[in-house]
């Protein structure tokens, strides 16, 4: 079923100080929102433990940022999709840009550990997206749907209701320019035909956009008919940001 989902990907960011202070301030501020938007944490992955207490019995979920593409051994520095099912996360980025960019992580890589995360019955959080190079040349929805395709080519039946899709551009990334309203629609509707093509059920399958998401672009981004909710960087360490950002999904027509 589609989902209405904010996700706070803090990166490598925090301590544990931030950890405790950023946590209490989401829990309190979004306390009262409504129970159909999921609110998840995704934090360095040091602090699962950490963000996994807080988040007991209150309405936030719990993310990871990187997964083995190995199932378990001698991968020295890495952790398996099982130990991130014993502290309770719920979903898994894969395919970041910042992974595919500064790790050279390939459409292969991606997807082995993608299968990691539905074999150990976790939700993905698939990022895709193109390159400003690939926007300018024209390339945007080839690269893609190309990227949707190398990661779940060949997914069947429930599996498909792991999958979270989260289209980033790259050049949105942190760098304060967010994609239009209409041009993030646009993309996510041709995420969606591609998902058919693929054997998704298409409509079914929550799409996030990601990219500099800030309060005031929220509401416009959220009143989209393809887009379910967000993936959020640097707003996600502002407390009073966030919530604000969690709440524009809440009710985006009333915010207008
Ligand atoms: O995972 C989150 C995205 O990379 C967006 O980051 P940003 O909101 O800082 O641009």
């Amino acid at each position: 079923m589609r989902r209405k989902i904010v996700a706070a990907n803090w990166k490598m960011n925090g301590s544990e100080e931030m950890v405790r202070t950023l946590l209490k301030d989401v829990k309190s501020g979004v306390a009262g929102l409504d129970k159909g938007v999921e609110v998840v944490i995704i934090p360095p992955s040091l602090y699962l433990r950490d963000v996994q207490q807080e988040v007991k019995g209150s309405q936030l979920r719990l993310g990871a940022q990187n997964v083995a593409r190995w199932q378990a051994g001698a991968y020295t520095g890495e952790v398996a999709a099982e130990m991130l099912s014993d502290f309770d996360c719920r979903y898994v980025l894969v395919g970041h840009s910042e992974r595919r960019q500064l790790f050279a992580e390939s459409e292969s890589v991606v997807a082995e550990k993608l299968q990691q995360v539905l074999g150990a019955n976790l939700n993905v959080m698939l990022c895709v997206g193109e390159t400003l190079e690939q926007r300018q040349a024209g390339q945007a929805e080839q690269v893609v749907c190309e990227q949707l395709s190398s990661a779940l080519a060949g997914l069947q039946g429930r599996q498909w209701q792991q999958v979270v899709v989260a289209y980033e551009p790259v050049w949105a990334i942190g760098t304060g320019k967010t994609a239009t309203a209409e041009d993030a629609q646009s993309m996510h509707a041709v995420m969606r035909k591609q998902l058919a093509k693929l054997g998704a059920p298409a409509e079914e399958i929550t799409l996030l956009y990601g990219g500099s998401v800030k309060p005031e672009s929220a509401v416009g981004l959220f009143q989209q008919p393809d887009i379910d909710g967000g993936l959020i960087g640097g707003a996600s360490l502002v407390a009073a940001d966030f919530v604000e950002i969690c709440k524009a999904l809440e009710a985006p027509d009333a915010i207008s």
